[in-house]
């Protein structure tokens, strides 16, 4: 078997090596660490030397007829069948297997990443006994005590993770149960949960209500999790009648993002509106005293839920946040939790090849040169999973996703991660995954039990309609590892409140690995900051565009101005454009505010109010 060997002295040299198409089965390749994550790495491209394991390969695996292994070359399946083996992770309790023989790491990158390896796990291990794991903010991290409140370093805390669970397990029982009923319900029960949060405060319970609920949960879930006024309609037309047997859950750490203001606010019209007392039927999820929570106490509130500081958005699924409305579904929440502590008990350990967590952050490491070269394409093949992938969006965006690292250097770190489900998706993006540019690496999720015991059946002789997307997962893997494109699995007997816990619990911990790697605050999110800096400031200049537009209309005559005069008069003529666009959206949504000209020739327009407002110029 050929074999490609020789220096690269740049990485642009490297990537063109490395990703044309190759006339054997891909071979792995050996990559030199710079001392410090850098593009420009000096790497050597050889055949991987694999350990000799078993000998014993399936009939299945011997085949030569396309997809991997293909092309009659013996020596590379066996040598793939052996790193297969040789590298695969299986946590027996949780029915948990990780794959990741079809990245191409090498031993050699293993040994070379061992020290930051080290560093890493102590950095664990400190975040975990209450280091101030998040400088920036002084805060500390505390999402695995959740699930272990053992480990919380003090009591004090450890009563307050537990305290809140049972309060949890009392409150959705005794909802569930009717002895907490709606005021005014013809039900005489709640029926229905609308979650109103955003980000974290969302993405988990949404992932988590897709992946866990039954299919007749004693409460339904909706959520409202943005400011579209459309949809937040939506959601509210779609309730109907039940909105009187609605609990409305308003989660916000912050207690104080607008988006989920806006749509209390909406909620809490609508209720008016239907002569419902919203106070009745409402509950607070948040951090103690924030603006939420002293809103929920003084208007009495059927219930307040603490958010705690130390535990961040983007990883308080195990909080109240997540476990709150998951219960109300029927969801087993202590499962939950004892899958993800399984799974925190397991990536505490410090040998990479036993740890999943840091198995997955190696791949990481190795796919995207540790500057995240490449993204990370996330393919559930499982419908109940589809928000995984978004769910991990927020989770390694948001924590990843950073200008800067511990020390100060500028570094634009990060990994984009995309994608929905397979089979799905395979008639979608993935012609473009096989043949087009190959910057990405492809997380599968496969699930191994296709659907309750004693529901299956044969749609032609031997095969089922789970086979079909066994099928199509494993083709799509060896499809694109024949072409050069590397690939994970991460394989769980079945989607239960248990397994959830663990996957979530996996992706935190090698989030968490990853970030120490790599040297970044993973637990901070700055850049979040200037959009809603942005977006406050437009509606700062919208209200002095009508300040300014009120003055001219209360004029006799009436006074229709220009754009430049309206920029003019409001001191801000650098923001013309910006003042263009908020006339065009008031103007399309029927304000108050007369444009005359074309809004396709913003110098030709003039603009007054319909009406004046004296007392606003006096005020
Ligand atoms: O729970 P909160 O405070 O409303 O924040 C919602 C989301 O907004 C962010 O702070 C980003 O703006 C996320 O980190 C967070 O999950």
């Amino acid at each position: 078997m050929a074999s490609i060997s020789g220096i690269c002295t740049s990485s642009s040299t490297f990537k063109h090596q490395k990703r044309s198409p190759p006339l054997l089965p891909p071979p792995f390749t050996v990559r030199s660490l710079a001392s410090t994550p850098a593009p420009c790495q000096i790497r050597s491209r050889t055949l991987v030397s694999l350990h000799s394991v078993a000998r014993d390969i399936p009939a299945d695996l011997s085949r030569t007829d396309g997809g991997f292994p293909n092309k009659g070359l013996e020596k590379d399946w066996e040598a793939l069948w052996h790193r297969y083996v040789d590298w695969m992770y299986q946590h027996k309790e949780l029915g948990l297997f990780l794959d990741v023989s079809r990245i191409g790491f090498t031993g050699e990158f293993v040994e070379e990443m061992e020290p930051r390896f080290e560093a890493a796990f102590r950095a664990m291990k400190d975040l975990e006994k209450g280091a101030i794991a998040n400088p920036d903010e002084g805060r500390m991290v505390g999402h695995y005590w959740l699930r272990s409140p053992a480990l919380a370093p003090n009591l004090f805390l450890r009563s307050q993770i537990e305290d809140t669970l049972d309060a949890i397990c009392e409150f959705a029982d005794d909802i569930i149960t009717a002895k907490i009923k709606p005021p005014s319900s013809p039900a005489g029960r709640f029926t229905q949960i609308l979650s109103v949060g955003i980000g974290g405060s969302a993405l988990g319970p949404q992932f988590v209500a897709e992946a866990l609920a039954p299919d007749n949960p004693p409460l339904k879930i909706r959520f409202i999790d943005n400011t579209d006024p459309a949809g937040i309609d939506h959601q509210i037309a779609q309730l109907g009648q039940e909105l009187a047997s609605t609990l409305v859950i308003v989660i916000s750490k912050s207690g104080g993002t607008p988006e989920t203001r806006n749509g209390l606010l909406e909620v809490q019209k609508a209720f008016r509106e239907a002569g419902l007392e919203f106070s009745k039927q409402g509950v607070a999820i948040t951090q103690q005293n924030s603006l939420l929570d002293n809103t929920a106490r003084i208007e009495g509130w059927l219930a307040r839920f603490p958010m705690f500081d130390w535990v961040g958005g983007r990883t308080s699924e195990m909080s109240a946040v997540g476990l709150l409305p998951a219960a109300l579904q029927g969801i087993d929440i202590r499962e939950m939790l004892a899958g993800a502590a399984l799974m925190d008990e397991e990536t505490r350990n410090t040998t990479i090849k036993t740890n999943p967590a840091a198995l997955l952050a190696l791949c990481w490491y190795w796919a995207t040169d540790g500057v995240g070269s490449k993204d990370m394409v996330v393919i559930p093949y499982k419908d109940s999973l589809l928000l995984f992938s978004r769910y991990l969006q927020q989770l390694v965006m948001e924590s990843l996703g950073k200008e800067f690292d511990l020390a100060g250097n500028r570094v634009n770190q990060g990994i984009a991660v995309y994608g929905n489900k397979g089979s799905t998706d395979q008639h979608a993006y993935i012609q473009q995954l096989r043949e087009g540019v190959n910057n990405f690496f492809v997380t599968f999720i496969e699930v191994l039990r296709d659907r309750p015991p004693g529901h299956d059946w044969e749609l032609e002789p031997g095969v089922t309609c789970g086979d079909y997307l066994f099928g199509m997962l494993q083709g799509t893997r060896s499809a694109l590892y024949s072409n050069d494109r590397e690939s994970i699995t991460v394989t769980v007997q079945e989607v239960t409140p248990r397994s959830v816990g663990a996957m979530v619990a996996l992706y935190e911990r090698a989030v968490g690995i990853y970030a120490s790697l790599v040297n970044i605050n993973a637990y901070h999110q700055p850049g979040v900051e200037a959009g809603k800096k942005a977006a406050g400031e437009v509606l700062a200049l919208q209200k002095r565009v009508l300040a300014v537009l009120n003055e001219a209309s209360c004029k006799e005559p009436v006074e229709p101005l220009t754009l430049d005069e309206i920029a003019d008069r409001c001191h801000a003529s650098e923001h013309i454009e910006m003042i263009y666009k908020i006339i065009a959206h008031m103007a399309a949504n029927d304000r108050a505010l007369i444009a005359e000209g074309s809004c396709g020739s913003p110098r030709s327009v003039k603009v007054f109010l319909g009406e004046c407002n004296l007392d606003d110029i006096y005020a």
